[in-house]
């Protein structure tokens, strides 16, 4: 499934090893797979292929560097984006706008005309004020916006709860129910053009059921307007697919989407949209990071480490846990059960809780599965500058971005002059 493998004792990116990249470059760092990232975007996109038209627009909020969303643009990959910072980051990375959908519930005027000027291929507008707040803006610029209603089906998608989107008391999307009375609404603005019809019901699924039934009821909405004269276009059947962190399996992307395509032949002009973020992206990266000291204690034995939960907030967030591996394993020393923690002023600064470990002081360890919802959701807590990211690309190492300097740490902010 991805390219970090052992080779003997050590781990590897591709044909790099991984204590390479700590000598040269330094901890914490995030180290990302190029090959990894093509084979995941070719899953879905292989897949989606055996439909007439498809497209998968990647969801950079799960990692928008400029170069991992250049490696997807020059495969032809669409974007999914929720702000005009993302929307400026696919253009700088030669994203291609016309593959551009625009999801979130709170655009504001300034990103509409952004988007509207540089033709994106679509709005997935989630509530009836933004669409009247994008008739304005697209008159206003005598264009027409394109479209897609974002949909809350109301479907469990069985996973966390702060990262669960399709259910009535989310905030994302409009209620199913009432999409045909904004859709009728939507056709008789001047400036507004219906092309699709969009949802997107959760992160990290593992099971393909809640996307099969959150797709019947999107087809039978499309079904009803068709049969009032309002043809749409394309299907988005948003983002979610899980990956594995722990013994999680979920179906593979050709396993899921083939289910789509299948549901998909009686609709042969719809195109498919696809959002994928997490199941591109997760396992193509890893977080590098350097035990400082181990902390034996009367309860727990503490390893410090020096990435942090402003470096990887995800255990710390929502009680995720990822996988932490030596990266040199060594088998002379003993295993332990310790708590990998980082130097946050936090109790809840950790990275993974009760882990058998057989480590030293000064020994790498790996965060696998890193690669999604890690760098973009860090911070500068506790003036810590970001990690570097590193991408690999078979025997050659790229920084994509580099290390964070002190004079970042306060980048913008001024003294009172007196
Ligand atoms: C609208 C939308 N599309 C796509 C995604 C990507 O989700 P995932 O990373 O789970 O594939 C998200 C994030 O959950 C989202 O909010
Ligand atoms: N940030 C989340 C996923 C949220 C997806 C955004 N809608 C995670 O790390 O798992």
């Amino acid at each position: 499934m991805d390219y970090f493998n052992y080779q003997g004792d050590t781990l590897f990116a591709e044909h790099v090893a991984l204590p390479t990249i700590a000598a040269n470059f330094g901890t914490p760092t995030y180290v990302y797979s190029k090959a990894t990232i093509e084979k995941h975007y070719r899953a879905f996109a292989d897949a989606a292929a055996a439909h007439p038209h498809s497209l998968v627009c990647y969801a950079v909020k799960a990692n928008s560097n400029l170069a991992v969303l250049n490696v997807l643009a020059k495969l032809g990959s669409g974007f999914d984006l929720v702000s005009g910072g993302e929307l400026r980051r696919v253009i700088a990375a030669g994203g291609d706008p016309a593959k551009v959908v625009f999801s979130g519930v709170g655009k504001t005027v300034e990103e509409m005309r952004f988007a509207l000027q540089l033709g994106i291929k679509c709005f997935n507008v989630e509530s009836i004020s933004e669409l009247h707040r994008l008739q304005e803006v697209a008159k206003s610029l005598d264009k027409k916006a394109p479209v897609s209603l974002r949909v809350n089906p109301d479907i469990d998608a069985k996973t966390h709860p702060y990262i669960s989107t399709g259910l009535k008391a989310n905030k994302f999307g409009v209620d199913i129910l009432l999409a045909p009375d904004i859709y009728r609404a939507a056709r008789a603005l001047s400036h507004i053009e219906l092309v699709g019809v969009d949802c997107h019901i959760g992160s990290q699924l593992t099971e393909t059921q809640p996307f099969l039934e959150a797709l019947e009821k999107l087809l039978h909405l499309i079904d009803a307007l068709k049969a009032e004269g309002i043809q749409l276009k394309h299907i988005d059947i948003g983002g979610g697919l899980g990956v594995t962190y722990d013994q999680e399996q979920p179906p593979l992307p050709s396993d899921y989407i083939s289910k789509v395509v299948a549901r998909l032949a009686a609709y042969p002009e719809l195109e498919l949209i696809m959002e994928p973020g997490r199941a591109i992206m997760a396992n193509a990266g890893i977080l590098l990071t350097k035990v400082e000291f181990l902390k034996p204690g009367q309860e727990k034995h503490f390893a410090i480490v020096d990435a942090a939960m402003n470096d990887l907030i995800r255990p710390a967030l929502y009680s995720a846990w990822m996988n932490i591996v030596p990266v040199v394993i060594n088998k002379a020393l003993q295993k332990q059960t310790y708590d990998v923690v980082g130097p946050v002023c936090e109790t809840g600064d950790f990275l993974g809780k009760d882990r058998e470990l057989a480590i030293s002081e000064g020994d790498l360890l790996a965060v696998r599965s890193a690669g999604a919802y890690g760098f973009t959701m860090s911070s500068n807590y506790n003036s810590r500058p970001r990690a570097a990211e590193i991408m690999v690309d078979g025997e050659r190492c790229h920084v994509i971005r580099a290390r964070e300097q002190w004079q970042d740490l306060w980048q913008g902010e001024q003294i009172l002059s007196d």
